[in-house]
């Protein structure tokens, strides 16, 4: 039997080579279609099935072994102690299957000796049976001793890697983190996953071989039962159309099914239930929707017509995971193949049975089954742990690249933060850019984020950059702070003490700061005052409650899942008190904030600008808004952004004298104020 064929099922598939220029030939893939999906398949793991994708395998865990050895050397370290205890429990579970043969064949031969000469040896069979006894209990106490250490370990293990990943991705630029090819895919529990993966393909493997080595030196065994007990697992193996040792790129773009997952999407059990209210939608048992509250029912109706209509228009295209669908083979040659073979230890003993009659017995052939499919069991098993030797090599070595990864904008040679002496020497940081254009990886726009940007900030500078929606006024700040946002789950207290995070248990400093945010009368709203805990991480679920028996678990769940909720505008003051904490810091120099007050009540504006431009004298500080008046009027610089250019630079007097960009941004607001007075 050859490497299995690359033609899938005909009612699921096509497929077309898109091989084409000699220089594109080390890229030249085949699609093939299995039902909604299409699977792309480097040529020349096509043309050389399975042998092509196991020698690629091969390659690239020769290629990640000294990573993997400098992981194992670290997970050791971790506790020496517990790393080899559960090694040497797992090696006895693959040490047992072996004793567990010896032990039942001599059972078994006891007995049947027994029965030959009409007297069973009572003490023989109690010795055996004794033997069995202690062997299961021995493998029971192991078995709990390994499930009551792995725990242990494997808490060490996530938390010695997600402190790796963790270090390794807060140094990564915007568009580097942005960027989906090069986003790191690495996973703390990836970890614990690879090595015991690793362990058990190790233990399966010394199993096996213990196992090859006691049946072919058995006298019912020998060394041509053990070969003819091999064949069908290793047919299987072969013929094995698997999609998880091939390389490929799957994708679909059947806009049903793709309309069909959006809808589904909608049905994300983990909405806070508190916002969301559940709906059963009638379309099928699993199918639910969330909505906010408040929202009609002729919405749900909507959605659920919706579901029908990209259903039907599914038709009977099939849209099982792609790696069931490759799975299908064209034929039923191999099973057939697989199955005959599966016959051959019944053929071995059948024809001993008949040639030598008088050196076989029934016995011998319970023991030859219990070997062959102790065996199969055994090889089944070692090809499934290797076929994720792979992936295990290639998560640990993305545990350790995730630190490698370049980040996309290039350092200057300027050191920063500057040395105190020079820090000390101006207050505010000077900035220009000199020719900037910027595109987020991936972006499918005609145009560029940012194209070909120059500007320069004197330092102390008060600037404003205004603009229409997507000119491109975020991507400048996110740019000069190289950051991207993220949310923690703090208490109000630290959500403002982190601005100086020296400081961050300063409860006094933390109100002053508070109170400059005006974010004051918001810590006394709760009951716990500044130590509420904001937007906690939700560990809370209920499993198979009863609506009506188990009414006092579910209430407790309910409390257990409430979150503090506060406002848009309660947002910008805690962060605008953050703010103040920073500068508590007297290291800041540069301040640049995306739209502070777009959700702040008129007098909460003008507090805080007040307070800004008071407390900041002197520092360069950055704000993207929408709303003119403030900030503009005091700006010593206003850059209006026009679909990702400068278009004009200057103060307000300056822009409103040109009567342009900005002056017509101004006039619109400026027109909605007039209007509402005159009316
Ligand atoms: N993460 C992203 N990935 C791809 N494109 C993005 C991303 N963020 C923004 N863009 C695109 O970049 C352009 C500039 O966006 P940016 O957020 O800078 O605009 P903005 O002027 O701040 O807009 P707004 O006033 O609506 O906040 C827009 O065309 C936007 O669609």
């Amino acid at each position: 039997m050859g490497a299995p064929s690359e033609k899938s099922p005909k009612l699921l598939a096509s497929e077309k080579d898109a091989s084409s220029s000699p220089e594109e030939e080390a890229d030249a893939y085949t699609t093939l279609h299995l039902g909604v999906w299409s699977v792309l398949l480097p040529n020349e793991v096509v043309a050389g099935g399975v042998f092509s994708a196991t020698k690629q395998k091969w390659n690239s865990i020769v290629l990640a072994s000294p990573v993997v050895w400098r992981f194992f050397q670290e997970v050791y370290q971790l506790n020496p102690y517990l790393f080899m205890v559960l090694f040497v429990l797992k090696l006895w579970g693959e040490v047992e299957s072996v004793v567990m043969l010896y032990v039942s064949g001599r059972l078994l031969r006891i007995i049947e000796v027994g029965l030959t000469e009409g007297r069973p040896d009572v003490y023989a069979i109690a010795q055996a049976l004794v033997a069995r006894l202690i062997c299961v209990t021995f493998t029971a106490v192991a078995k709990w001793a390994r499930d009551y250490i792995s725990p242990i370990l494997e808490d060490r293990v996530e938390l010695q890697f997600e402190d790796h990943l963790l270090q390794a991705k807060l140094r990564l630029d915007m568009p580097t983190a942005a960027d989906s090819s090069s986003r790191s895919q690495a996973y703390a529990h990836h970890a614990w996953g690879s090595f015991n993966g690793l362990c058990e393909a190790f233990m399966r493997l010394f199993g096996l071989i213990s196992q090859l080595l006691f049946i072919s030196q058995q006298k019912s065994g020998g060394v041509l039962f053990t070969l003819v007990a091999i064949v069908r697992p290793i047919m299987t193996l072969v013929g094995e159309r698997t999609l998880w040792l091939k390389p490929h790129v799957a994708y679909s773009d059947n806009a049903a099914y793709l309309r069909l997952q959006s809808l589904q999407s909608m049905s994300a059990t983990r909405f806070r239930g508190r916002r969301y209210r559940r709906g059963h939608c009638g379309v099928d048992h699993r199918w639910y929707v969330f909505l906010r509250v408040g929202r009609s029912r002729s919405l749900i109706n909507g959605l659920n017509a919706e579901y029908h209509r990209a259903r039907e228009a599914l038709g009977s295209v099939a849209s099982q995971s792609v790696w069931s669908l490759y799975g299908i083979e064209p034929t039923p040659m191999n099973q057939i193949l697989a199955e005959w073979a599966g016959a051959l230890p019944t053929l071995y003993w059948a024809l001993n049975a008949m040639l030598a009659p008088a050196k076989f017995s029934m016995t011998s052939i319970a023991i030859l089954q219990q070997y062959s499919s102790s065996l199969n069991y055994s090889l089944q098993m070692l090809f499934w742990d290797f076929s994720q030797v792979g992936k295990c090599f290639t998560d640990i070595k993305m545990l350790y690249e995730t630190a490698n990864i370049k980040n996309q904008i290039v350092d200057g040679d300027v050191e920063y933060p500057r040395p105190e002496a020079e820090f000390e020497a101006s207050k505010g940081m000077e900035i220009e850019l000199r020719n900037v254009s910027f595109a987020y990886p991936g972006d499918k726009s005609k145009e560029a984020a940012l194209r070909d940007i120059s500007f320069r900030i004197p330092a102390g500078s008060l600037v404003v950059i205004v603009g229409a929606n997507g000119s491109g006024k975020s991507t400048i700040i996110k740019l000069l702070t190289r950051m991207t946002t993220s949310s923690t789950p703090l208490t109000l207290a630290e959500n403002i003490g982190l601005g100086y995070a020296d400081r961050v248990g300063d409860l006094e400093m933390i109100m002053e700061a508070a109170r400059d945010g005006g974010a004051a009368e918001l810590l006394d709203k709760f009951k716990d005052g500044a130590q509420t805990m904001l937007d906690p991480v939700t560990t809370a679920f209920g499993y198979q409650l009863d609506d009506e028996k188990h009414k006092t678990l579910k209430g407790v769940l309910t409390k257990l899942e409430k979150t503090t909720e506060v406002s848009g505008g309660e947002k910008q003051r805690l962060v605008a008190s953050r703010t103040f904490m920073r500068f508590r810091t007297k290291r800041i120099k540069l301040l640049s904030v995306d739209e502070p007050s777009s959700a702040l009540d008129p007098r909460g504006e003008f507090e805080l600008f007040e307070r800004l431009r008071q407390t900041g004298e002197g520092k360069t500080m950055i704000f993207v808004t929408h709303r003119f008046g403030h900030l503009t009027k005091y700006a010593d610089v206003i850059i209006c952004m026009k679909e990702g250019k400068v278009s004009e630079l200057g103060t307000h007097k300056d822009l409103m004298a040109r009567d342009g960009e900005y002056a017509s941004l101004y006039n619109v607001q400026a027109q909605a104020f007039t209007e509402s007075e005159v009316s």
